[in-house]
């Protein structure tokens, strides 16, 4: 074995490399958080002096597990109880038939974390699957399993973070490192995962003017070198910038663009009005003193007020790009929440038309939001990034590149793309980043109270300070002045954006194209979307990313999106035979995007089956969304509506009112249903709960007359989805349709006896 001595590697320290001790942390997530503790247990195995590699599921071979000592599998469940998408092809290969009783894998040694929310009737399914199989075929597991849910006051972290304790605790008593070898602590730095290089535009340093890392040399540049003779080029300044600085500068002056003004032109009102900057000031000493703005590397001060960049796509494979065709409220301006409907427009290909002219019950379009340039600049300044923030990246300049960043279309762009289009720095902090900052800064200070913040074993000041504020990454760094992040580790401190996922509300509309033919067309579809904007506890107003780019979306222009159809398999999709089964539909607020689709797909079809909708929002004439489409569909449709904040019907009064009346404060009593309670919070509330107990002999006699249903249940997660469940429940048994709860719980998982369909957010 070599020294036993960690190795310093300038300011980092690599792990001791130890024969048969390595780890694989392989992951499966739909929205970061599983990513994001496969990435935390890495680094506590790291630590322990494990080889580790840290992979998304599909990206590994299953022969590769067989390479490492343990491996510790994270994963969270997505859909109705499935696995996230990046482990399809690995989950494929698991579950071939002819691994079956060949104890492949029974060299493995892995322990297992899956992420659910208990409000799902298949919870933490995903993590219990793949535990199964992993079992089946012969894998020992070495630390018991763990299973997270979102519905836990502390979310996740209620049961991760002992899991992770405990691990770490496992992991050394059983796998004891050799004397005199020590855990790598906390404070120690870790080589960082992923490293950036930025692309000077030009290195002066080449004689043959080759941009940097082997970028091939464009018409542009050419004439830039035709004309170039550095040593004239600094002649006139007494303190020359940099070489770059100065290359950038001689280069905008070759292409000519923005000519910039001659004297007179600087003392020319229009001209000033447009560019407000002092330029007097900002001019350095002895440097040419034409307009200022020409030789910064920041934008001008009137383009970082622009709203984020919309003629800039993504690389991301299967996208496309989607022109905004509409973006209104919905809500009247008087209502609390603003909601948009979104109408976009997608150009299709000859040969994509047959792909896309479907029904679009479940699909979504997937849009990739951005930041604001100015907040950009905020960042750029706060860490001292100017000189380097218009560099060019591309992928060869970054090692080790996390799967979902996805750089601009045709070359990559700059830092300051990156920033905008990439780097969520809105986002509330993880605990892991707060850690990672304690190396960024020289102030004991600061260090101490960063790691009080990011320790395990006091959670709360954790949540204090940032969930419950809900306070972002960029409030965090300003806070904390001593931290200077070096730009080259963006990418592997910051979360990405990653783009949101919307159901489609109105699809498939195609205009113009011809699906017999195959011609081309357009596709229009729209979404709807709650902007998300609150006060938090330290009064502050929060608007998430995405809702602040959607609220400034400008139509007509053009955005990435990626558009999801649903597979064959999936059971709300529209052929003649699902569109006759009978459907109990239970929504709230935009969660009727979807199930909107679904009813109009399915009155498509000459015979659809009968529908009830409960519909929950706040008051009819704020939210009640889409109510005049109901009318066309009165035949099959029939839509009730729970209004939360509007008057009581006096029909509901007695109802509702029982629950106070008979001072069972929070329990709601259903007059001649015998016992059906629910809990506090549905007390005395109009609620879609109330509404389905109440109507639980219209659903008994739907689901009499009509055989395998479908039920439907979308909307904001928390504690709907829950107790809608809890009430389908009630009403099967209130209408005789089972003899018993337990009973009604079981029919209700029953795949042959009905489909349950539950997507909450
Ligand atoms: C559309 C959707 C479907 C979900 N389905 C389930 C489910 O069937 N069972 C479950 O336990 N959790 C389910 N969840 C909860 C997620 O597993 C949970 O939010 C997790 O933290 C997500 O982790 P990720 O970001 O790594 O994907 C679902 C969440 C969403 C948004």
């Amino acid at each position: 074995m070599a020294e036993l001595s960690p190795t310093q590697d300038g300011l980092v320290t690599k792990p001791v490399a130890i024969e048969g001790r390595s780890m694989i942390v392989l992951y499966g997530s739909e929205t970061g958080n599983g990513e994001e503790i496969a990435l935390e247990l890495a680094e506590m195995a790291q630590r322990l002096h494990f080889q580790t590699v840290v992979d998304e599921m599909d990206s590994f071979k299953l022969t590769d597990l067989l390479r490492y000592s343990h491996a510790i599998f994270v994963t969270s469940t997505t859909g109705q109880g499935d696995m996230p998408k990046n482990t399809a092809k690995f989950w494929r290969n698991l579950r071939r038939e002819k691994l079956n009783n060949t104890n492949c894998l029974g060299a493995v040694n892995f322990a297992i974390f899956g992420l659910g929310d208990s409000s799902y009737p298949k919870f933490n399914w995903a993590a219990r699957k793949l535990r199964a199989r992993l079992l089946q075929l012969g894998a020992s597991e070495f630390f018991r399993p763990g299973e997270g849910d979102e519905r836990h006051d502390d979310g996740i972290d209620s049961i991760y973070l002992p899991w992770y304790q405990e691990l770490r605790v496992v992991l050394l008593a059983n796998y004891p490192l050799p004397e005199p070898l020590q855990p790598l602590p906390d404070d120690i730095r870790l080589p960082p995962n992923c490293i950036l290089r930025l692309v000077p535009p030009m290195d002066p340093t080449k004689s043959n003017g080759q941009s940097g890392h082997g970028d091939t040399t464009s018409d542009a540049e050419q004439k830039f070198l035709a004309t170039k003779t550095a040593a004239a080029v600094l002649t006139h300044v007494d303190h020359p910038r940099s070489p770059a600085e100065q290359l950038i500068v001689e280069w905008d002056r070759i292409h000519g663009k923005d000519a910039f003004p001659t004297e007179t032109a600087r003392q020319d009102d229009v001209w000033e009005t447009r560019n407000p900057r002092r330029f007097g000031s900002l001019d350095k000493d002895n440097i040419i003193t034409d307009h200022p703005d020409k030789y910064l590397l920041q934008k001008s001060f009137d383009e970082l007020w622009e709203f984020p960049p919309t003629n800039k796509w993504l690389d991301i494979k299967g996208s496309k790009i989607a022109e905004v065709v509409t973006n209104h409220r919905i809500t009247p301006v008087t209502h609390w929440q603003d909601v948009r409907q979104i109408t976009l427009a997608i150009e299709l290909e000859d040969d994509e038309i047959r792909d896309f002219s479907c029904f679009y019950a479940g699909a979504t379009v997937v849009i990739y939001p951005k930041n604001f340039p100015e907040d950009v600049q905020t960042l750029i300044t706060m860490m001292g990034w100017e000189d380097v923030a218009d560099y060019k990246i591309n992928w060869s300049a970054i090692t080790n590149r996390p799967k979902n960043l996805h750089l601009l279309h045709g070359g990559g762009g700059t830092l300051r793309d990156l920033l905008i289009h990439n780097i969520d720095f809105t986002a509330v902090p993880k605990r892991s980043f707060i850690k990672q900052l304690v190396h960024f800064t020289e102030l004991p200070n600061e260090r101490e109270r960063l790691k009080e913040l990011s320790d395990p074993h006091d959670a709360a000041e954790f949540y204090d300070y940032t969930s419950r504020p809900r306070r972002t990454i960029l409030e965090v760094l300003r806070d904390f002045p001593g931290v200077k992040i070096p730009y080259q580790e963006i990418i592997g401190l910051f979360p990405l954006i990653r783009g949101r996922e919307f159901s489609v509300a109105e699809g498939g509309e195609l205009v113009q194209g011809d699906v017999d033919t195959g011609d081309g067309g357009t596709l229009v579809f729209s979404i709807i979307a709650a902007l998300v904007e609150y006060k938090t506890v330290i009064r502050k107003p929060r608007e998430g990313l995405c809702s602040r780019y959607l609220k400034w979306l400008a139509e007509d222009s053009s955005i990435t999106v990626t558009l999801n159809l649903p597979g064959p398999s999936s059971p709300i999709q529209c052929d003649r035979f699902q569109t006759m089964r009978p459907l109990i539909a239970i929504a709230t607020g935009t969660g009727i995007a979807p199930i909107k689709t679904l009813i109009e797909d399915r009155n498509h079809f000459p015979h659809p089956g009968q529908t009830i909708l409960f519909f929950g929002c706040r008051n009819k004439d704020a939210d009640f969304y889409f109510q005049d489409t109901w009318e066309k569909y009165k035949d099959n449709v029939k839509v009730i509506p729970a209004f939360s904040r509007d008057p009581i019907p006096e029909e509901d009064k007695k109802a509702l009112g029982t629950a106070v009346l008979s001072g069972r404060l929070g329990r709601l009593v259903i007059p001649d249903s015998g016992d059906f309670r629910d809990t506090n919070f549905d007390a005395g509330k109009n609620y879609v709960q109330y509404q389905l107990r109440k109507h639980a002999h219209e659903i008994g006699d739907l689901l009499r007359k009509f055989p395998y249903p479908i039920f439907m249940v979308c909307g904001n997660a928390g504690r709907m989805p829950a107790a809608v469940r809890s009430a389908l429940i009630d009403a099967l048994v209130i209408s005789k349709i089972s003899d018993s709860k337990e009973a009604a719980a079981k029919w209700l998982d029953d795949k042959d006896q009905c489909t349950y369909w539950q997507e909450t957010w």
